[in-house]
């Protein structure tokens, strides 16, 4: 028996999304995109990263007839998205926000198919333990947070600081699989060989 691989259009240049999504068996044709990330006055946290998913999907999938994904993760804390820190001294006031503290982490999802714009948004929960600003310092000479949502990576050096987690671990590397996988059988692809698929 041979397994193909169902073959996806990834509207992102996270070489995290396309790891995820290999995890799960899709191959991924990557298409990043640049669209506009400035947050809309008065626009939840929940409304930002859906909006920034649907466009990033739309913007990849112009022009395909590949089923396509966008995404977005922000990490929100008193109400305060945290997008990725633009040097050293906003990535360790990001990690002071979150030290000792709960915070969540939104991952928004769109999938463009047959079935048109289909959309999921997850919500997670962290819990850090107090982070020394010895440690932040030490954290951002790894150069791991610099590109990262919040100015962490949970699947890196993080974990270390991750005291407990409520939600998908996959959402806050930056897709939440379980989800989805659901919208990527819902557009028509088969994750399973023979024609096995998901219990409804
Ligand atoms: C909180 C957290 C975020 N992240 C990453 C996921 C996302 O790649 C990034 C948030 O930025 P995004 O703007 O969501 O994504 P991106 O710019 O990396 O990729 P693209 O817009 O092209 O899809 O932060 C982790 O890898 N680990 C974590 O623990």
């Amino acid at each position: 028996m041979t397994l193909v691989a169902p073959v996806l259009r990834l509207a992102s240049a996270s070489p995290r999304r396309r790891e995820l999504l290999t995890s799960i068996g899709v191959t991924s044709e990557v298409a990043p995109v640049a669209i506009d990330e400035t947050p809309h006055a008065g626009e939840s946290a929940g409304d930002y990263v859906s909006r920034l998913a649907r466009d990033k999907a739309l913007a990849g999938a112009a022009g395909s007839t590949l089923v396509t994904l966008g995404s977005d993760t922000a990490v929100v804390i008193d109400g305060a998205i945290l997008g990725k820190p633009r040097d050293r001294e906003h990535a360790c006031a990001m990690l002071s926000a979150l030290s000792g503290r709960w915070h969540s982490v939104m991952t928004a999802v769109a999938v463009t198919g047959p079935q048109g714009l289909l959309q999921a948004c997850v919500t997670t929960r962290v819990a850090m333990r107090p982070i020394a600003a010895t440690e932040m310092a030490a954290y951002w000479a790894t150069g791991e947070p610099a590109d990262k949502a919040g100015g962490y990576a949970i699947q890196g050096r993080a974990a270390m600081f991750v005291e407990r987690i409520e939600g998908s671990h996959s959402a806050v590397v930056g897709l939440p699989l379980y989800e989805t996988a659901q919208l990527l059988e819902r557009q028509g692809l088969a994750l399973w060989p023979d024609g096995a698929g998901a219990v409804s």
